[in-house]
């Protein structure tokens, strides 16, 4: 049995890559991993996994960077992320937001599955098909869901998971405040090594 990584960006894995000295594909083989880019997005990883998830693996890890919502956590700081909500799914009632689970169109919250013990702080995600970047929708959604981050996949990833009943983590590294968009505010070097150094040392301690 197989860890499967999963990332959206090869420059996510790049330190990965480099340690493992893989070439540079989207899917990628080794002996006791194997990686998958999906692309930036919910519906280009629930796509790739689609194609790839089996039973050959007993955990899939996803791995990236995110906005955080908590100004307390550090950019850099890696986060075990134990719940994921599609924060868009669903329908607007006015001032008010109906979920898919309101609606009785099944579930948007997925939770994390492993008996793994990670040894980072854990929190609660919500992952959408565009970044929050507006005063008016960061306080709508912070109300609503009391996210401590966001992403663009991590939920799609619960999700296939939970459809196959394969086990599922997924650590993010804060890259950024979510806030109204200012790149040059955003520390995905850093995010990417502290991500990439830790999922070295996972994977080793795997095998
Ligand atoms: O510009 C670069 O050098 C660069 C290098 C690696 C990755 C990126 C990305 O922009 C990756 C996109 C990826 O990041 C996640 N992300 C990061 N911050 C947020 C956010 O505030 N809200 C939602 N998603 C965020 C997301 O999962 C994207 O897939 C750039």
């Amino acid at each position: 049995m197989k860890t499967l990584v999963v990332a959206a960006t090869k420059a996510e894995l790049t330190l990965l890559y480099q340690h493992y000295n893989l070439a540079a594909e989207d899917f990628i083989e080794t002996k006791n991993f194997d990686i998958l880019i999906t692309g930036v997005g919910m519906v280009a990883t629930a796509f790739a996994l689609g194609k790839q998830l089996s039973s050959k693996y007993n955990l899939v890890l996803n791995l990236g960077i995110a906005g955080c919502f908590d100004r307390k956590i550090e950019l850099g700081s890696l986060l075990n992320i134990t719940q994921d909500t599609f924060s868009e799914l669903g329908a607007e009632n006015g001032d008010d937001f109906l979920t898919i689970s309101d609606l009785g169109f099944g579930e948007s919250t997925y939770p994390n599955k492993t008996r793994l013990k990670i040894d980072l702080p854990t929190a609660t995600a919500i992952t959408v098909n565009r970044v929050s970047g507006n005063e008016k929708s960061i306080n709508a959604i912070a109300n609503r869901l009391n996210p401590t981050i966001e992403s663009m996949e991590g939920a799609a990833v619960f999700f296939a998971c939970s459809c196959e009943n394969i086990d599922c983590l997924q650590v993010r590294s804060i890259s950024n405040y979510v806030e109204p968009r200012n790149k040059d505010n955003w520390k995905i070097g850093l995010a990417i090594k502290n991500l990439n150094n830790w999922a070295i040392t996972f994977l080793s301690e795997m095998n």
